[in-house]
């Protein structure tokens, strides 16, 4: 089923700690997100970016308000419900979590071992296929250790997009990169968006990547401050 709007957060509140230690980070967020679109979440730091980010990704229970993903709301859904709608997304996050004693290849085909997609033959050539699409495909039997940042960075892509997600959140994917690796990363996000409909969330203090968003949503202070589309 296609979702024109895979993501609608409304009136969405967090809180931390317990006690006279509570504290809020969120404060009625609101957002709804187009498919196949690019959008980047920017704000200084302690503005609640990871935090809404988590929250709409299904990583950390919805407290109060509602998060819609792919048509389900997450708010009060069941661990369960909330596994199978996990499967739907890619995560990309700025320590690539690769693991050091598998292969490059080895490593992107963990991207679909956890969905038990297809058989062992399918699942190669998908991950080879991925590997070459991030441009390395003469790297599939190097360790991580014998990569640069920005190679372990775009296995850690290809891992996050074999399994063709739905919607892919990211958190700082460039923060680690030179810039033309940087851009190469984000076009390669964009470049999903057009062709397969993937939707991305992408938050960044990378300001080099920018004008290649289709919507920039500033927070400060756990709100909203500003949504706009670059020119
Ligand atoms: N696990 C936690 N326990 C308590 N407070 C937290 C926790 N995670 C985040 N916070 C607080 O919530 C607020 C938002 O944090 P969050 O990490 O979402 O901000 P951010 O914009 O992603 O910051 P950065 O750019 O530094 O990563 C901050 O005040 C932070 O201290």
């Amino acid at each position: 089923m296609v979702h024109e709007l895979p993501i609608v957060v409304r009136d969405l509140n967090h809180w931390f700690g317990s006690g006279d230690a509570r504290k809020q980070a969120v404060f009625d967020v609101s957002l709804s997100v187009k498919r196949g679109s690019l959008t980047i979440l920017m704000g200084p730091s302690g503005s609640g970016k990871t935090t809404v980010l988590t929250l709409m990704g299904c990583l950390r229970d919805v407290q109060e308000g509602s998060v819609t993903l792919l048509g389900e709301e997450l708010n009060g859904a069941s661990e369960q419900r909330q596994v199978m709608l996990r499967r739907k997304l890619g995560f990309i996050f700025q320590a690539h979590n690769l693991h050091d004693s598998l292969t490059a290849q080895q490593n992107v085909l963990m991207g679909l071992q956890v969905h038990g997609k297809g058989d062992n033959e399918v699942q190669r050539r998908a991950a080879d296929h991925m590997l070459d699409l991030v441009g390395l495909a003469d790297r599939r039997t190097y360790l991580p250790g014998n990569l640069s940042g920005g190679q372990k960075q775009r296995v850690a892509i290809a891992r996050a997009l074999v399994s063709g997600p739905q919607i892919v959140f990211a958190d700082e994917p460039t923060a680690a990169l030179d810039k033309q690796s940087g851009q190469t990363v984000v076009e390669m996000l964009q470049a999903l968006g057009q062709q397969r409909g993937t939707t991305t969330l992408m938050v960044t203090h990378d300001n080099r990547i920018l004008d290649l968003a289709d919507r920039i949503v500033t927070l400060e202070d756990g709100r909203i401050v500003s949504d706009t589309a670059p020119v």
